[in-house]
């Protein structure tokens, strides 16, 4: 496994470019809002429109609720008491309706918040798993580091902050243009000029004080990848850890990447110091800037001809407007030091967004859509490819994707019904790897491989070297990876599912597990690569094999952990339930359920013999 495995000191950015607030961050940011807003009436277009008309009306109510006190000391100035009873009924109705209209965007932007997490979720998965990207993600690429964390805390982060932003940043327009037009009528262009100007200083100086702040935390959310995929290495090999007493070595590897996590956080702060530092100076600043812009008239003679009295009122009225023109600017740069968690969130989900495009785009060649996936549920039409043939190798070079080892040189074979075959060789010769050529998840350097049928149940069936088990019922597992009830006619007509399934899982050796298990459907809490013993995963890889009944069987070291008398049983199963068989195996015995033995000797090099121990076994069963 490559995800999270990466050095634990390093950037994380593999040879890219540093993640900054750059072009490269607003075409990332612009494709992610693409997903966000996936079009008109969305759903969160919609809440964005309501959030905006409940974010305006707050703007009124605020104004109303801000002139009170003023209306207060008119009141009790006047000693009127009717006018007193009004304006506090006024008062409590305005603070109510404020109260709700606050609470209603908050709501609506946690909403937001749960919607955009959804899309942003679903969109990653539906490239993720389209064709074998995850396969090529986790195994091939090793520039992206934890994809699993990008598509689960980055993504959750990038939606809370981007939302805890949304009700400041739809209503900045508005109060933006209208304090000001506001300003610009009491002070004249001075005014908003000066201010707009000083945003314009406070914002690129704030630039430049976020941009190291963006790759940091890029940094840091790739060690927090790599800390937590530690403990979940631990979580699942806690057996063979326990056996070697792996505990002290292991508390000192886990203990290193969370040092190497909290001394990049250590420097987050410290860059982020600086960010504060900018931010509180400028919004304090900001508070003198309104007597700054009155004070250049008034010194260079302009109000000369007023009297004090009228100058100080003319202060106050113009401070009022530019102070909160300036409130509205203050408002969005103390926003900066989100604006830096979102960048940072948006390079990440950015990279895994194009890495996965692009993996997507790749396809192989040699497989047509049609057969890089399952029929999951189980609906079989007709199938158009010819049915004695499985796989078509011509003149096929294959080396490792990563280093460029040569494994086999100018291989030409046919694999088709009745012709099993068993790969052999030593240890790291490229047995596996042509499997992964035949299963498309390697390209070949050279030559062409055709793959004639689909897979799944009529076409070919792989059971990998490592068994694999998903979560969920003992059915479940026997039937994966469909989906739902196998269609039972289609190849024993009259016999039920149920029926099938026990018999088959009695037919692997596995009598005892639909006791263990409480039954075929009960919903079982346990990970069943902790309770099956390796021979168990195995029998169970059979009976799934057994139940799916393919045509072609692809056995990678299937029975390593079973004794040559189980093994033996298996393989004739399987050839008497009509399967041709292709396997990786070490033991002689195995040869005599094939015909022909590939020889890999390394280094290209191959021999094609024909095996005449080949047993002959009563017909098919099922086909
Ligand atoms: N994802 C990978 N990245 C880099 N090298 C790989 C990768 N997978 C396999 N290899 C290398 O390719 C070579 C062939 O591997 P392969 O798994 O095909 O061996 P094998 O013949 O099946 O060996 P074994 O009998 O041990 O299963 C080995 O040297 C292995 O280290």
């Amino acid at each position: 496994m490559a995800g999270g495995s990466g050095s634990a000191g390093g950037a994380g950015t593999g040879g890219r470019a540093v993640p900054r607030l750059d072009g490269l961050f607003l075409r990332r940011f612009l494709r992610l809002l693409a997903v966000l807003f996936p079009g008109w009436p969305s759903a969160s277009a919609l809440m964005f429109l309501t959030l905006l008309g409940v974010a305006l009306l707050e703007q009124l109510v605020i104004y109303q609720v801000g002139v009170i006190p003023s209306q207060y000391y008119e009141v009790l100035g006047n000693k009127d008491f009717s006018g007193f009873k009004t304006l506090t009924a006024v008062a409590v109705t305005l603070i109510i309706v404020n109260s709700t209209l606050k609470s209603f965007d908050q709501f609506i932007c946690n909403m937001m918040y749960v919607n955009w997490r959804k899309s942003l979720t679903e969109y990653l998965h539906s490239c993720y798993f389209q064709g074998q990207v995850y396969y090529s993600l986790h195994v091939l690429r090793e520039d992206i580091d934890n994809p699993d964390q990008r598509i689960s805390q980055d993504v959750e982060r990038f939606c809370r902050q981007l939302s805890s932003m949304a009700s400041k940043l739809v209503i900045s327009p508005f109060t933006l243009a209208y304090y000001t037009h506001q300003c610009f009528h009491s002070t004249g262009w001075l005014g908003p000029v000066s201010i707009f100007g000083y945003f314009v200083i406070g914002t690129i100086a704030n630039k430049l004080l976020m941009s190291p702040i963006v790759s940091k935390l890029v940094q840091q959310e790739k060690l927090e990848g790599d800390f937590r995929f530690k403990h979940m290495q631990i979580r699942v090999n806690a057996e063979p850890a326990a056996f070697y007493r792996a505990g002290r070595v292991e508390h000192m590897r886990t203990d290193r990447r969370l040092q190497s996590l909290l001394q990049t956080q250590r420097e987050l702060i410290g860059k982020e110091l600086w960010l504060y530092i900018g931010i509180n100076t400028f919004d304090y600043l900001g508070s003198i800037l309104s007597y700054v812009v009155i004070a250049i008239p008034i010194f260079s003679g302009v109000y000369s001809d007023l009297s004090p009295t009228e100058l100080s009122a003319l202060v106050s009225k113009n401070a009022f407007v530019s102070i909160y023109l300036i409130g509205c600017f203050s408002q969005l740069i103390d926003l900066s030091s989100t604006v830096t968690d979102v960048a940072g969130y948006t390079h990440r989900i950015g990279e895994l967004q194009e890495t996965l495009l692009s993996l997507g785009r790749k396809k192989n060649g040699n497989y047509s859509e049609a057969k890089t996936s399952w029929d999951l549920d189980g609906h079989f039409g007709e199938d158009p490819a010819p049915r004695d043939t499985a796989f078509l190798l011509d003149q096929v070079t294959l080396s490792v994707p990563s280093s460029g080892k040569l494994l086999i040189k100018d291989l030409s074979l046919r694999i088709s019904q009745g012709n099993s075959v068993m790969i052999v060789g030593n240890t790291g010769t490229g047995k596996t790897s042509l499997l992964r050529v035949l299963g498309g998840l390697w390209e070949s350097t050279r030559g062409s491989i055709k793959m004639l049928t689909c897979f799944g149940p009529r076409g070919v069936v792989f059971l990998p070297q490592r068994p694999f088990f998903t979560d969920g019922s003992l059915r479940e597992q026997v039937i994966y990876p469909l989906k739902e009830i196998y269609p039972v006619s289609a190849f024993s007509p009259g016999s039920a599912d149920d029926e099938r399934i026990v018999r088959f899982l009695e037919l692997a050796g596995l009598t005892d597990l639909l006791a263990r298990a409480g039954g075929l459907d009960e919903q079982v809490d346990w990970n069943w690569y902790d309770i099956l013993s390796p021979g168990e995963m195995q029998r169970l890889s059979f009976a799934r094999l057994f139940y799916l009944q393919p045509k072609y069987a692809v056995l990678d070291e299937a029975t390593s952990a079973l004794t040559e008398e189980v093994e033996h049983e298996l393989y004739r199963l399987c050839l008497q339930l009509g399967m041709t068989l292709i396997s990786v195996g070490h033991r002689p015995s195995l040869e005599k359920f094939h015909s022909w033995i590939l020889k890999l000797h390394g280094e290209g090099r191959w021999e094609l013999t024909r095996c005449e121990k080949m047993k002959r076994l009563p017909a098919g069963e099922g086909h």
